[in-house]
């Protein structure tokens, strides 16, 4: 599991690493994880760094080092420095023969800067890192605007210079990255949103720190794909449709009646036995395995249903209509896995979830949900999710390029999927996958997780073969694919 970290995780990091006497080793780690990535992306060309007074102009001066062991030609051009191990790095680089320049931000500075970007191949970006706090001063905002107009390619240091780790929003005019190394942890910024797209390509590298070190003081969990594919269910070699999962959608309302039929494919394509929707309006047999019942009145048939007939796991809300909260609660009363999604996900069902539900809003519902605006979901996806999880009790699925997972026992990052899932009826689709991993005995936490893991890594196969003209049913019909995939058995 790689950590996701705030600045403050960062700090707290730092301290515990200095503490080990071992805040030196991670910079020398930082700095040659950095030049091994020049390296391996642009082997040849002259290699201009730009060092901070921070840490982070450490890791430049530690990549510096290496980058002329390789033989490389280098250019480094620093701000004064604060740190003391910039300090000592820097020393050492001098010894190691390549003399630093200043890097001026006065009209001539800024010239000569100009210059020995017209000159290089590769530049490395160790100015602002998780120090940085916005906004970006003006005297530094030359030097990186001098940098996006070289339009040479970028690799930053830990995070583009000018971007505030803690954020998907971007303030200003940060540094546009190529590639960026991440360092002990993910951060917010490398992960969502417009300050995503700002870092390029991000490889985590660096120090092997001591398991549990950085993910204590983390913000989330981003786990790999072997965690994830551990919590999927291993069946037995007579197992039959009854104890595969049966699993029930209930949604539709005329008009929307796709939207349970994809939720219905989700869950069959994700290994449950019996899928069999529940809707007031006619749902078209998108699969003859699938089952469609319909209700003249759904909330009298649900009010009836003996809790013997009830099935292992529910979905509910896609396309439902606005008796959804009503009908959610009746559900909800029944006390089994249950995901809410789409027309489910409204603020009077706030507290109603119990330990076995998932929610699955996007940034919009979740906005709704918190009665806040979508932009401040978006800027902090992480924290969202966790507010949402408290408000409304279960697991919260908090959907996007990645999606977060929220329980009361921590916040994971999910592996994202494919652009061309931004197209109508893909969450609908996930709905149904939750839904089949809760039907085969997952709890809540881990279906979330695996569903929504599954659910991106089809819509990156079936992305592969249709781009951007991907549709919720390509993504549907590529789930088998995705689990062998996921478990290493394709
Ligand atoms: N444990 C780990 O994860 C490890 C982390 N490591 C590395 O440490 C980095 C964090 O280093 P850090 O804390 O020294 O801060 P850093 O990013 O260099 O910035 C500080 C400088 O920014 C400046 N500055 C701030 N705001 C500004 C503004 N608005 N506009 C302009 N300037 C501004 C501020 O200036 P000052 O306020 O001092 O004048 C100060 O000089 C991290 O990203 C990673 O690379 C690795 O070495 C290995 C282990
Ligand atoms: N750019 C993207 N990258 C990766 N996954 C995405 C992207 N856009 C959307 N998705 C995924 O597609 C799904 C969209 O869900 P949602 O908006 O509820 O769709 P709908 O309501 O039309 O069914 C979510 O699972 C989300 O994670």
């Amino acid at each position: 599991m790689d950590p996701v970290l705030t600045p403050a995780g960062v700090r707290a990091l730092d301290a515990r690493l200095e503490g080990a006497g071992l805040l030196e080793l991670a910079m020398e780690a930082a700095g040659r994880a950095v030049a091994d990535t020049v390296q391996a992306a642009y082997p040849a060309g002259r290699v201009l760094l730009l060092a901070g007074s921070g840490a982070n102009g450490a890791d430049a001066y530690v990549a510096a080092r290496h980058l002329h062991a390789l033989g490389r030609e280098v250019e480094v051009r620093a701000l004064g420095v604060r740190h003391p191990l910039a300090r000592k790095n820097r020393l050492r680089l001098r010894a190691a023969g390549v003399q630093t320049t200043p890097l001026g931000t006065s009209p001539a500075g800024l010239a000569a800067l100009r210059r020995s970007l017209g000159a290089a191949d590769v530049v490395v970006d160790g100015l602002l890192g998780t120090g940085f706090r916005p906004p970006l001063r003006p005297a530094l905002a030359g030097v990186v605007a001098a940098m996006n107009a070289a339009g040479r390619p970028v690799i930053a240091v830990d995070l583009p210079s000018g971007l505030d780790a803690g954020t998907a929003e971007v303030n200003g005019d940060p540094v546009r990255a190529d590639l960026t190394v991440a360092l002990c942890g993910w951060k917010t910024a490398l992960l969502f949103g417009p300050a995503a797209h700002l870092a390029g390509q991000v490889r985590l590298d660096g120090l092997r720190l001591p398991p549990g070190w950085a993910l204590e003081g983390a913000d989330a969990g981003a786990p790999a794909d072997a965690e994830v594919a551990a919590l999927l269910p291993v069946r037995a070699a007579d197992a039959h449709k009854g104890t595969a999962g049966r699993v029930w959608i209930v949604g539709g309302h005329p008009g929307t009646v796709g939207a349970p039929a994809l939720a219905g494919v989700g869950a069959l394509r994700t290994g449950a036995g019996l899928v069999t929707v529940h809707s007031a309006a006619e749902v078209p047999l998108v699969m003859p395995e699938l089952m469609v019942r319909r209700h003249a009145d759904l909330a009298g048939f649900l009010d009836h249903v003996a809790p013997e007939d009830r099935p292992d796991a529910v979905a509910l809300g896609m396309g439902l209509g606005p008796d959804a909260p009503a009908l959610a609660r009746q559900v909800l009363a029944w006390e089994i896995p249950t995901v809410l999604d789409a027309d489910a996900l409204q603020p009077e069902l706030a507290g109603a979830g119990h330990g076995g539900c998932v929610w699955t809003p996007h940034p919009g519902e979740a906005a709704r949900l918190l009665g806040a605006p979508t932009p401040e979901v978006a800027r902090d996806p992480i924290a969202a999710a966790r507010a949402l999880q408290v408000r409304y009790g279960g697991v919260v699925v908090l959907k996007g390029g990645p999606s977060v997972v929220a329980s009361a026992g921590g916040v994971q990052v999910a592996r994202p999927g494919h652009p061309g899932m931004a197209s109508a009826g893909m969450g609908d689709t996930l709905s149904g996958v939750i839904a089949a991993l809760l039907g085969q005995g997952l709890g809540a936490a881990g279906a979330a997780l695996a569903g929504v893991t599954l659910h991106a890594r089809a819509g990156q196969l079936a992305g592969a073969a249709h781009g951007y003209g991907l549709s919720a049913t390509d993504v549907g019909a590529q789930l088998g694919a995705a689990w062998l995939d996921l478990t290493g058995r394709r």
